[in-house]
Formats: C-alpha cells, sequence, structure tokens
C-alpha cells in the first residue's frame, strides 16, 4: 500500500495520540505535517515524533493525500473556510475526529465532492489501545477507506458503521467512555478508602482490577455475563454487591447517561452545523 502525506490540522490530545501510534507503526515522520496557532503544541508535538510543523493551514493541506481535521467542533466551520482554497481537487482524503460534525456540515463548508470520513476515536490511542467507530461518504475512494483504516488501526481497533447517526451511539459508548469507566474506578478507590485501604493501595488493586476485567472480556472465549457468573458465588460478597447495583438502578442509570451523550452529539450537530 502506497503511504500517504497526511496533514494534521489541530496539533493537540488527539492527534499527538494519532501521530504517535502512526510514527510507531512506522509511518515516516517526514510524510506527517501538523498545524496548529498554538506553538506550545507543535513543540509537545515535535518531543513525540519529528513531523513538519506549522502555524498555517493551507500551507499544511497543499499537496496532502490526507488531512485530519483534529481541532474542537466549536471552530471547525472556520477552519474548513480556511483549507478549502488549499484542497486544489477531490483526490484528498479529509478525516474529520470532531464530536457531533456532520459530513452535510462539512460539505457544505469544504465542497459537496470532498471524499470524508467522520470517525470517533478516544484517548487510550495514546498508548495504542484506543477504539474508534468510522463512517465514509460516497466520495471515498477505496484506496482512501484502505487509507483512514491504517491510520485509525495504528492506534487501536476500529470498526466501520453503516449509518452516519451510529457515530452518535460511538461518542457515547467508547467516545466518552473512559471517563466512565474513571469514574467507576474513582467511586470504588473511594468507597476502597472509606474502608480502611490506603489510597496507593487502593488505586493500585482498582486499575489491576480494572485492566484484569478486560482483559478477561478480550481473551476468554466468555460473554460478559457469563465472565461475571464465573465471579459471583451464590451467597457470596459478590452477590451482596451486584444486588446492591441491580436494586439502585445500575443499568438504567447507564442506559441514561449514554443516551445523554448521544443527544448532546444530535445536539452539536444542529448547534454548529
Ligand atoms: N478528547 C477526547 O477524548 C476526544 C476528542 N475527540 C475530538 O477530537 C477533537 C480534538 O480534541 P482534543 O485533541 O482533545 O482537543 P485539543 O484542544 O487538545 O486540540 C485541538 C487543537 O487545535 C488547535 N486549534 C484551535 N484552533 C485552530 C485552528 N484554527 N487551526 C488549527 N488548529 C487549531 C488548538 O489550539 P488552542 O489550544 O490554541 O486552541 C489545539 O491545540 C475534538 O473535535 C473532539 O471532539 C474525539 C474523540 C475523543
Ligand atoms: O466530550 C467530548 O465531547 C469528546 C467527544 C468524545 C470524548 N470527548
Amino acid at each position: 500500500m502506497t503511504t500517504p502525506v497526511i496533514a494534521f490540522i489541530g496539533a493537540g490530545n488527539m492527534a499527538t495520540s494519532i501521530i504517535g501510534g502512526l510514527v510507531a507503526a512506522g509511518h515516516p515522520a517526514q510524510q506527517i505535517r501538523a498545524a496548529d496557532p498554538f506553538a506550545e503544541s507543535l513543540q509537545r508535538l515535535s518531543e513525540v515524533a519529528p513531523v513538519v510543523t506549522c502555524n498555517n493551514n493551507i500551507e499544511a493541506v497543499t499537496g496532502a493525500d490526507v488531512v485530519i481535521l483534529a481541532v474542537k467542533p466549536q471552530v471547525m466551520a472556520a477552519v474548513c473556510a480556511d483549507i478549502r482554497t488549499g484542497l486544489a481537487d477531490t483526490s484528498t482524503l479529509v478525516i474529520s475526529i470532531a464530536a457531533g460534525i456532520t459530513i452535510d456540515s462539512m460539505q457544505s463548508w469544504i465542497g459537496e465532492d470532498t471524499p470524508i470520513v467522520r470517525c470517533m476515536p478516544n484517548t487510550p490511542a495514546l498508548l495504542g489501545c484506543g477504539a474508534s467507530g468510522l463512517y465514509a461518504n460516497s466520495n471515498v475512494t477505496a484506496q482512501q477507506r484502505d487509507w483512514a483504516a491504517q491510520i485509525l488501526s495504528a492506534v487501536g481497533i476500529i470498526d466501520w458503521v453503516p449509518a452516519e447517526h451510529d457515530l452518535d451511539a460511538v461518542t457515547a459508548l467508547s467516545g466518552s467512555g473512559p471517563a466512565y469507566f474513571f469514574l467507576l474506578m474513582e467511586a470504588m478507590v473511594d468507597a476502597a478508602v472509606s474502608q480502611g485501604l490506603s489510597l496507593e493501595t487502593a488505586t493500585r488493586l482498582t486499575l489491576q482490577t480494572g485492566m484484569g476485567a478486560a482483559r478477561m472480556g478480550l481473551e476468554k472465549d466468555l460473554d460478559l455475563a457469563e465472565l461475571r457468573r464465573r465471579v459471583t458465588s451464590p451467597g457470596g460478597t459478590t452477590e451482596a454487591a451486584v444486588k446492591e447495583f441491580e436494586a439502585s438502578g445500575l443499568r438504567k442509570l447507564v442506559s441514561d447517561a449514554m443516551q445523554a451523550a448521544a443527544d448532546r452529539a444530535d445536539a452539536m450537530a444542529k448547534e454548529m452545523g
């Protein structure tokens, strides 16, 4: 497969994570450009990989095969208007990682014929264990689809979704999901400390338990409910805890929280479209 020239617009957390993964996967740093008005972000990025940096978005996108828009949703319209003149023809693939910005909006800002992949990654991409959902518009060629898959696969697993609106659910699940696990783990640490453990011990045991549970789910050929049953001895401690979670409506709470996230993604699309 050919190695595309990739231009990142915005050199913040997510761009730095993806660039780190790409370079670790063997993508030549000199084939990667990054533009950001914030010199400190470019400096931090240079410490991760010797990519080509600049503070001019048009310069960055000119001649690139792939442009990755890694800016906040609020500045996406201005950034698209800015780069439009640098995208000389429709051979440049545009990938957006912004939450809640639709392909329709991007096409209206950049051009109807633009090949666009909308993607929702997550922050564990920083460690190469991200999870991304992707959706391509009909202008995207087979090679551009392969490029998008290659780029996001460098930082974790990917899944193509059949409809663009599925990305709202992906955002509510894996995009925001790391924060839910952090919240649960914060609560577990607090509870363990209040039962007498030191903060250090509680934190170490919580993190290892979270990682162990995730690895059991990934590596054992068993569904999540079965894995849970195997921890739950009849009349034992886990059963006591799980009964409390169920009686307090944990499943509805999770469902309502994820619906709020998906609704927010949809509302952002309307606010910023
Ligand atoms: N964080 C997360 O968990 C996830 C985030 N996303 C999406 O990724 C995108 C980026 O998020 P994240 O990396 O966290 O954000 P950051 O704020 O870390 O990065 C965005 C960068 O873009 C820069 N920027 C602002 N305006 C421009 C401009 N006109 N041209 C070029 N660069 C500009 C910002 O500079 P300055 O700081 O000076 O404004 C900043 O360095 C967002 O759209 C978000 O929705 C997707 C999945 C997960
Ligand atoms: O909170 C947000 O809006 C972004 C998108 C998913 C994770 N962070």
